[in-house]
């Protein structure tokens, strides 16, 4: 089944403070479309990436968790790993962040092997103004529940895009599950 499936749920309020907590331990990378590059057209975010830090195995416990779940009851897609690192993203209004119309399909080993990606919304949306994140899974645009601590999963092929932060700031915590080829 290809749409989208949502958890109101996934992480606690308390739970999205320690993981933004995680990514102001040190300098957030600037965004490119893969780990490295940079295109601020594309994308402007600043991003932490859960594997660099310690006493993380309780998110990774639940991110596999929920995963199951939705994989279990919905998508029933062949998956084999998580082979990148969950990556914590920061939209600020001082820059208007933001992710252009995008799939997450790739060029790169594991960007060419994502199938199903989860974004966990991290901020209380009374902090933030913009920064939807919005889903074209068919011919609609959907905006994904901005609840804090909410996830939403889609297959990685669809297009997606977050609007521009203009108050404050919105963080995200994305993960993407790999597997053989669509078929
Ligand atoms: O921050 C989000 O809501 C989405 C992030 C995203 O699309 C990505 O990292 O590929
Ligand atoms: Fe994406």
């Amino acid at each position: 089944m290809l749409s989208v499936y949502a958890f109101d749920a996934a992480f606690s309020p308390a739970e999205c403070d320690v993981i933004v907590g995680l990514a102001g331990d040190s300098a957030l990378a600037d965004a490119g479309l893969v780990r490295g590059g940079a295109n601020h057209n594309l994308r402007r975010a600043d991003l932490a990436w859960l594997d660099d830090r310690e006493g993380t195995d309780w998110i990774m416990v639940r991110i596999m968790d929920l995963v199951a779940e939705a994989n279990r009851t919905h998508f029933d897609f062949a998956l084999t790993e998580f082979g990148e690192s969950p990556q914590i993203a920061r939209y600020g209004a001082e820059r208007q962040g933001h992710f252009t119309w995008h799939s997450d399909i790739g060029d790169g080993v594991f960007a060419a092997r994502r199938k199903l990606t989860m974004v966990i919304q991290l901020s209380d949306p009374a902090d933030y103004e913009g920064g939807a994140l919005e889903l074209q899974p068919d011919a609609g645009v959907h905006a994904a529940n901005r609840t804090r601590g909410s996830g939403v999963l889609f297959p990685s092929f669809t297009l997606h895009r977050v609007t521009p932060v203009t108050q404050g700031e919105r963080f995200s915590l994305s993960t993407w599950v790999h597997g053989p080829a669509f078929r």
